[in-house]
């Protein structure tokens, strides 16, 4: 455990650019790890959560090096996935397992998937009931948890799945197993959730169709698909800018240009919420990069109002949720937030975790059964943290939020862990020091 505290340091300014986006840096190892040839990836995320991606696809035959700024990846083609010796060590990364869980389900390979304190008590029951239903078996532990051990089938069984979360660890999940899946393998996904992994499926060669019915998506894949190796260019992570877009936004005189940030709609519902509430963020030089929407943001420093958050667009925000709640903080006035159950099974129960740390820093705040009502300072600063720490409970956008929280308080916020950042944001201390200078 290494504790910070994180001091007001003046305004924002300048530009930077955040690491690239983690979702597509999982999916280009995985997807590269199943083309037949040479995958070339240049923005990877280097995260603790990606590199298990890339230890678990090296141990089921891919090979993985970085040369240069450029990773390679040479896969072994759909089908051809390897038995590890070894159990795959997920570490924190719950996309990382479900995504994996997937591929595995439709391999004749026996895996035992482990994982820390964190992911060991998130939920799989949510993968493990649709991939048992293509014919994969499992051992898990009680409550459908980590450690467990799963069994592929080959061949596996194509389904017809209507998710009953809104999750697209769930829906990647059941298209990954179907990739190797006789026949076609259909999710309905009656909530839209972020679609990398269709754009990105198509992108590699995948048969993949998606039909619109009533706000109902219908994705079908074609199983026994052949991958061609892809030039993958991986955008900046929009669920890393928010930490400094929300940083920009509370703190006085800041004028931010954030580089590179990929905007695809599924991602992009924080800047709607922050723009509502008066927030000041300028989209700059909108282009396309690797197949994604990105622009670079100019955010400067708003005079917040509280809103009521309309709980349709939360999966188009699902991780940004913490770092709104510490914008809320410094509003005027209320924001109400309904809708987010799923909050409570990230890497910590997100609702408890952020009302029991703004609490602690001199919020306002009441949890509810779905969501947190947080009246805001108008802008005046938090007191800060006196005596005891927060709690990041091994999240690392728990740590990240109070790190921005500190910003705007009287006498800073001490965190009590900030290991859990480098999971998905290595250089976040660094980028955050040199923003204010
Ligand atoms: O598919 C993905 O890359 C992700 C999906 C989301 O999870 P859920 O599918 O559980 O909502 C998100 O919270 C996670 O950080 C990344
Ligand atoms: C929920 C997250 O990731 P994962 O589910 O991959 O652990 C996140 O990064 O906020």
């Amino acid at each position: 455990m290494t504790s910070h505290r994180f001091q007001p340091q003046g305004p924002l300014s300048g530009r930077l650019r955040v690491p690239g986006d983690k979702s597509i840096s999982h999916r280009s190892i995985m997807f590269g790890a199943l083309a037949v040839g040479e995958t070339c990836v240049t923005g990877l995320l280097e995260g603790e959560d990606v590199m298990a991606t890339a230890a678990a696809m090296r141990a089921m035959g891919a090979t993985i090096t970085k040369q240069g700024d450029e990773w390679r990846i040479h896969g072994v083609g759909v089908g051809g996935l390897l038995q590890p010796t070894g159990a795959l060590d997920m570490g924190n990364s719950g996309t990382s397992t479900r995504l994996l869980m997937g591929l595995v389900a439709s391999h004749a390979i026996t895996a035992a998937f482990t994982g820390d304190a964190s992911l060991s008590k998130r939920p799989m029951g949510r993968v493990i009931e649709p991939l048992s239903r293509m014919g994969a078996s499992f051992e898990a532990s009680p409550g459908g948890t980590l450690p467990l051990l799963m069994r592929g089938a080959q061949p596996a069984v194509p389904i017809e799945y209507r998710l009953p979360v809104a999750s697209a660890q769930v829906k990647s999940a059941v298209l990954l197993a179907g990739l190797n899946t006789p026949g076609i393998t259909t999710v309905i996904e009656p909530v839209p959730t972020r679609d990398h992994s269709e754009r990105m499926l198509r992108g590699f060669g995948a048969e993949l169709d998606v039909e619109e019915i009533g706000g109902e998506r219908i994705i079908r894949i074609h199983g026994e698909a052949e991958l061609k190796p892809q030039q993958v260019v991986v955008p900046g992570d929009p669920s890393s800018a928010a930490f400094f877009i929300v940083a920009a936004l509370i703190t006085e005189g800041s004028d931010l240009v954030i580089d590179n940030i990929g905007l695809n709609p599924t991602r992009a519902g924080l800047i709607e919420v922050l723009r509502q509430m008066g927030g000041n963020i300028e989209e700059l030089d909108r282009r396309e990069v690797g197949g994604e929407p990105v622009a670079d943001l100019r955010v400067k420093h708003s005079a917040l109002t509280g809103i009521e958050v309309d709980p349709a667009i939360a999966p188009s925000m699902i991780d940004e949720f913490p770092v709104l709640f510490v914008a809320a903080a410094l509003a005027q006035g209320t924001t109400v937030t309904s809708g987010l159950d799923e909050l409570r099974v990230k890497e910590s129960d997100r609702l408890s975790a952020m009302a029991a740390a703004l609490t602690l820093a001199g919020a306002r705040v009441t949890e509810c059964e779905d969501g947190l009502v947080i009246e805001g300072t108008g802008g005046e600063p938090l007191a800060g943290t006196t005596g005891e720490p927060v709690t990041t409970h091994l999240d690392h956008r728990i740590a990240m939020s109070m790190a921005v929280a500190g910003l705007a308080s009287r006498g800073g916020v001490e965190v009590d862990d900030t290991s859990p950042i480098a999971t998905s944001f290595p250089n976040f201390m660094a980028l955050l020091e040199g923003a204010s200078q």
